[in-house]
């Protein structure tokens, strides 16, 4: 087992996990497509611009050489947004084992789980939890889930990343997994609406509910178990991204009901906000496969500019009346 740790993507979680690793006793190589940012980031020993305020250690290389971060690895962590995951995926060997910790999906709305397996790699796993980067880079307590079908893999990045400071789960659920960290950013950046629109604790609550419930349904028609969704992977990752100040999706949700119109449209602000493009494109597959997404597709009207937020409280709140545990 390589103890030298590659991290692909030095934004604020590649740069929080490099440093997680080092927690563990290992080496992390940090890799950046940017040469002149790799070089800034050697100097200053920190990342500020992505994870300010948390010192990189001795035991973290930058580098911007793909070849020589993987080189003698036994797994890499994929850590750029879920757009970048296909290039940077065919650009690797396909013998090192792929850890994909971005929650988003592939470009045809498929899982990026899928999108690595298609593609030849044979080791596949996806890390995701209630993980924010600026908390975890600065060693505050969390948990977070490796799932993979290869429990062997699991172990190896268990046994990487776990330390005082970060309880490491296994798990076989691939697919429960994936999609929780998926799905969570499209009812956080709901939730961030609820928040700028003013609707209070009690709409807040309900749409956190509402939409644990909508993630449920779909974690489990694309094969999760449903104990899956109410674990970290899940409803924490939940709780963390639609109850937190430095939730990205949320804060854009906010931002949107605030009138902030740099989000809208395929620009979306220039920042990583995954659940923008994840609620256009789950949308696009409910659609097509005859699927109920009452609050994924609000999302991805109001994202798109198709809707104003207030059309889309209209929308949810003027569904048929049903039992609660009717779907
Ligand atoms: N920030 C967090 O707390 C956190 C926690 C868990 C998971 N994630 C997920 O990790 C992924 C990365 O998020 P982040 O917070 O590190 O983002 P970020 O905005 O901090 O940084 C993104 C990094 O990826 C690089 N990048 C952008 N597009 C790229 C491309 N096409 N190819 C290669 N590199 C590219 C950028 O230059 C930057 O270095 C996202 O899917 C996010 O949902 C983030
Ligand atoms: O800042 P966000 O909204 O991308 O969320 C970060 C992590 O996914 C929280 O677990």
């Amino acid at each position: 087992m390589g103890l030298k740790v590659p991290v692909l993507g030095a934004g604020g979680w590649g740069t929080a996990l490099a440093v997680t690793a080092t927690r563990a006793g290992r080496e992390a190589a940090l890799w950046t497509r940017r040469a002149d940012f790799a070089a800034r980031l050697a100097a200053e020993r920190e990342n500020r611009e992505y994870l300010p305020g948390v010192p990189l250690p001795e035991e973290v290389s930058v580098t911007p050489d793909l070849g020589r971060a993987v080189a003698g690895a036994s797994f890499a962590l994929i850590v750029v947004p879920s757009v970048g995951v296909p290039d940077l995926l065919a650009a690797l060997p396909r013998e090192l084992g792929v850890v994909l910790c971005a929650k988003g999906l592939a470009p045809d709305g498929g899982r990026l789980t899928d999108l690595a397996r298609g593609l030849g790699f044979a080791r596949v796993a996806v890390l995701s939890g209630p993980n924010h980067a600026e908390e975890i880079g600065r060693g505050l307590p969390a948990a977070t889930v490796v799932a993979s079908t290869d429990p062997a893999l699991a172990g190896e990045v268990q046994a990487a990343l776990l330390s005082p400071s970060l309880r490491v789960y296994t798990s076989s659920d691939v697919v429960g997994v994936e999609l929780g960290g998926v799905l969570k950013n499209v009812i956080a950046l709901a939730a961030g609406l609820v928040d700028g629109l003013n609707l209070g604790d009690n709409a807040k609550a309900a749409l956190m509910t509402r939409g644990l419930r909508e993630m449920s349904r779909y974690l489990v028609s694309q094969g999760a178990h449903e104990d899956t969704v109410y674990g970290l992977s899940g409803l924490g990752d939940l709780v963390a991204t639609a109850t937190s100040r430095h939730s990205r999706n949320r804060a854009a949700g906010e931002a949107i009901a605030r009138g902030d119109r740099s989000f809208i449209g395929p620009q979306q602000g220039g920042k990583v906000v995954e659940g923008l493009r994840t609620a256009g494109l789950l949308d696009a597959w409910a659609s097509a496969h005859g699927h109920d997404l009452p609050i994924v597709r609000a999302v991805a009207k109001v994202a798109s500019g198709e809707w104003t937020p207030d059309a889309g409280v209209v929308s949810l709140m003027g569904r048929d009346a049903k039992a609660e545990l009717e779907g």
